[in-house]
């Protein structure tokens, strides 16, 4: 299993870090023994296995319960949970205790959460210093969803600039590596060399230490997708397939099966 510490080594070396979503024991499992590095259960469940339209409705005790088992499927990966929107908004104590309550009463090793603006970053410094490894995401931050949309952020000199100083001050509060999410790739490529911690990226281009990935699209299991998102299987039509064939020979015993039924005394 590799460590927070761990992942910093690998960036050194050059070696690039995969990280895929998980949101219950079966998919863990098998991400797990495919060999997958991190397995990040996070809070795109609330679309993907949930039916929200937004990540915000999700809360911390029905991600502890996803997370729980998605920690009895993994061996090997390094499990980190998202902190769910306004878990840990509120105030250090808050963040505190709530990924408190996720190394408590699951197996991960260490949360995420979103922004990196000065409160955020004493936040992570916080938790950092208790012993709570932190993984930092910036950029499109869906938890913004109400402010920004689902759109690519540093576009602008200015949201670049920003969203720069957001990933340093994050490294400095002590995240052991930040997912940058929907920005330019000379954006990413930027901040990935100014960086010693590892960056990983969704929709950020090929210069990030890592990339992630939300495990639906890559299964080609959902109806939507993020236009950046490649799928590598098309679990949706195999799946439609397999309930036919079931279907279809379902109902061909019981065709067979019914004139017996008449026979009988
Ligand atoms: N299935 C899934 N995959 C994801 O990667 C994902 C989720 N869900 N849910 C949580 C967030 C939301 N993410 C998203 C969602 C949509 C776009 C997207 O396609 N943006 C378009 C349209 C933006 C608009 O609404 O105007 C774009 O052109 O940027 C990007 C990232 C990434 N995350
Ligand atoms: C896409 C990744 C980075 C994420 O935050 C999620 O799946 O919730
Ligand atoms: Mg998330």
């Amino acid at each position: 299993m590799p460590t927070p510490q761990q992942l910093i080594q690998w960036k050194q070396q050059g070696r690039a870090i995969a990280v895929l979503t998980a949101w219950d024991y079966a998919i863990a499992q098998i991400l797990d023994h495919a060999g997958v590095d991190v397995i990040l259960v996070g809070d795109s469940l609330a679309m993907v296995a949930l039916g929200h339209d937004t990540t915000l409705p999700l809360t911390l005790d029905e991600m502890l319960h996803h997370a729980k088992a998605v920690c009895r499927g993994v061996k090997q990966a390094l499990v980190i949970v998202d902190l769910p929107f306004m878990s840990y908004q509120e105030s250090p104590q808050q963040a505190i205790h709530s990924a408190g309550r996720v190394l408590k009463e699951t197996g991960a090793g260490g949360v995420k959460l979103e922004g990196g603006h000065a409160a955020m970053a004493e936040t992570v410094s916080k938790l950092v210093h208790i012993g709570i490894p932190v993984m930092g995401h910036v950029g499109l931050t869906p938890q913004s969803v109400r402010q920004t949309g689902f759109r690519q952020q540093g576009t602008s000199p200015e949201d670049k600039e920003r969203i720069l100083s957001e990933a340093i001050a994050l490294e400095q509060a002590g995240a052991f590596s930040i997912v940058l999410e929907h920005i330019p790739a000379d954006l990413a490529q930027t901040i990935s060399e100014k960086l010693t911690i590892p960056t990983i990226g969704i929709g950020a281009g090929h210069h990030c230490d890592g990339q992630v990935l939300v495990t639906s699209d890559v299964l080609g299991l959902g109806t939507w997708k993020p236009k950046f998102a490649k799928s590598y299987l098309n679990l949706y039509e195999l799946i439609t397939q397999a309930a036919q064939d079931y279907c279809s020979e379902v109902r061909q015993n019981a065709a067979i099966q019914e004139p017996r039924q008449f026979l009988e005394p």
